[in-house]
């Protein structure tokens, strides 16, 4: 597996081994080991998601102040524009983005710390998005920082405004999200 480094250095794209034959590929989405041995990162996942969205549609930017989330996400189908933001007040790259195109064609993987908020837009018709938590999901701990908000000011490639949840609608500005001490 080759780590590939981003503009924050904690946020790493995971670009794993493929063997690809006669009759496709095979590839290690998740080794524990290797993903140790990589990253020097010690982290267990307790949970495992998959969502679906069409073209346009933007999820984020999502975090939980308790129960923060590691995720390692990556896309089996179709291709997003993936990001992460810094909400860690003692962080150096505190209210830095970084981003990355993850597609079922690239098989890269995006490593989001604990303590981002993330989110993602769909490039293609539809995307399959998958990830692993280091935490299990716990709504009443949710946060949504506005995935437009100028002062963190993510450079979605977007051309139409994106399709986005009601609770996305109502996301946070930098300002009123709560970040982690
Ligand atoms: C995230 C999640 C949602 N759900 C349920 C709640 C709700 O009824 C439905 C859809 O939830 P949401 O609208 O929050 O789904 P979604 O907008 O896809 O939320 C996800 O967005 C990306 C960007 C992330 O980073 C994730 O951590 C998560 O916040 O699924 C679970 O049961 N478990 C989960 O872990």
């Amino acid at each position: 597996m080759q780590v590939i480094a981003t503009s924050i250095p904690d946020v790493l794209i995971l670009a794993p081994k493929v063997f690809g034959d006669a009759r496709g590929f095979f590839l290690e989405s998740f080794n524990a080991q290797t993903f140790k041995a990589s990253t020097g990162l010690d982290v267990q996942f307790v949970q495992d998601n998959h969502s679906r969205s069409g073209r346009g549609v933007l999820r984020g930017l999502h975090y939980q102040l308790h129960q923060p989330q590691g995720k390692l996400v990556r896309v089996v189908q179709g291709e997003v524009f993936d990001v992460a933001v810094d909400m860690r007040r003692q962080s150096p790259t505190f209210g830095q983005w970084a981003g990355a195109h993850l597609s079922a064609d690239n098989q890269r993987q995006l490593w989001v710390p604990p303590g981002f908020a993330h989110g993602f837009v769909v490039l293609s018709d539809t995307a399959d998005f998958l990830y692993k938590t280091t935490d299990y999901y716990a709504p009443q701990h949710e946060a949504c920082l506005q995935w437009n908000d100028p002062t963190v000011g993510v450079d979605w490639p977007l051309a139409t405004p994106p399709s986005l949840s009601a609770k996305d609608q109502q996301g946070l500005s930098w300002s009123d999200a709560p970040k982690f001490d």
